[in-house]
């Protein structure tokens, strides 16, 4: 069945994107099961439109939401967040300069889209109130420290000095994402800080390997770097990914992390999305 996308990307982290605020709970379940089970082939770069993931538009869950972000990742896996998907849909959805409330799987978040440049393929910048971290505690992996820290998605972080963070990411990334300590796997950061007061960030994504951006797991590495009294509050903070540098902020101990960053239409398109079984 030929299912109309849009091919959206924050920083690199690129999705597709399906509107499909028009469909009823249950025509909604039955496309997102379809993409679930087609995601692998969907995402890729050489058979597929190529992708980190899928993103699915749907109707609000709640009163004053404007719509339902659904995230697919790359292996078919269903996070309950992320962050520059939720910049992209908020672009998709607002279509114009103002704020509104996108429902996702980690509760409603706040979104104000700063900067619109409107046509088929829209672009701008866009804030999102990530919500407060959860600080779940110290991990060991493989002898090193971890700190595991949930935006909604569970991320485990570790701080490097002179250790190479891209190398890392990609070499102990993959045992760290799957170590029995976490139950649902988990997103791996490596992380360094630098002289300028930003960080400079490598990410291993659950379910979908190395990434150019990864924004709930910039969120969770300022919360981390935060409790370890290496960066501040109250005070911008950039995070400096493969793909480019997001802004953050956390007002107060145990706040909201905002989040701000680019977010754009890359280009539109039609696409074959099996029947879940024919998938098997
Ligand atoms: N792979 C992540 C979801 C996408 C997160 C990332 N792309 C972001 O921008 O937050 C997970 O399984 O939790």
């Amino acid at each position: 069945m030929l299912e109309r996308f849009a091919k959206v990307e924050g920083l690199g982290n690129d999705f597709l994107l399906l509107d499909r605020r028009d469909a009823s709970p249950a025509v909604l379940d039955a496309l997102v099961a379809r993409l679930r089970a087609a995601a692998p082939a969907l995402c890729d770069r050489r058979l597929g439109v190529g992708g980190d993931g899928i993103l699915v538009v749907g109707p609000p869950r709640t009163a004053e939401a404007a719509a339902t972000m659904i995230v697919v990742n790359h292996d078919g896996s269903r996070p309950e967040m992320c962050g520059n998907g939720l910049r992209c849909v908020a672009l998709a959805v607002a279509g114009a300069v103002h704020q509104l409330v996108i429902d996702t799987d980690a509760g409603p978040k706040p979104c104000a889209v700063r900067e619109f440049h409107p046509g088929t393929c829209p672009s701008g910048q866009v804030a999102i109130d990530m919500g407060p971290p959860d600080l779940l505690g110290p991990r060991r992996v493989g002898g090193r420290a971890f700190a595991a820290v949930s935006m909604g998605n569970p991320h485990a972080i570790a701080f490097v000095r002179d250790e190479d963070p891209e190398a890392l990411a990609r070499g102990d990334g993959p045992a760290v994402e799957r170590d029995p300590q976490f139950p649902d796997r988990t997103n791996v950061e490596f992380a360094r800080l630098e002289a300028d007061g930003s960080i400079t960030l490598w990410v291993w994504e659950r379910g979908c390997g190395i990434t150019s951006a990864c924004g709930t797991g910039a969120c969770a590495t300022l919360a981390a770097a935060i409790a370890e009294g290496l960066a501040p509050h109250a005070r911008d903070v950039v995070v400096r990914l493969p793909g480019g540098p997001l802004m953050l902020r956390q007002d107060r101990a145990g706040g909201s992390i905002t989040m701000t960053g680019p977010a754009r239409v890359a280009f539109v398109g039609e696409v074959e999305v099996p029947a879940a079984s024919s998938t098997a």
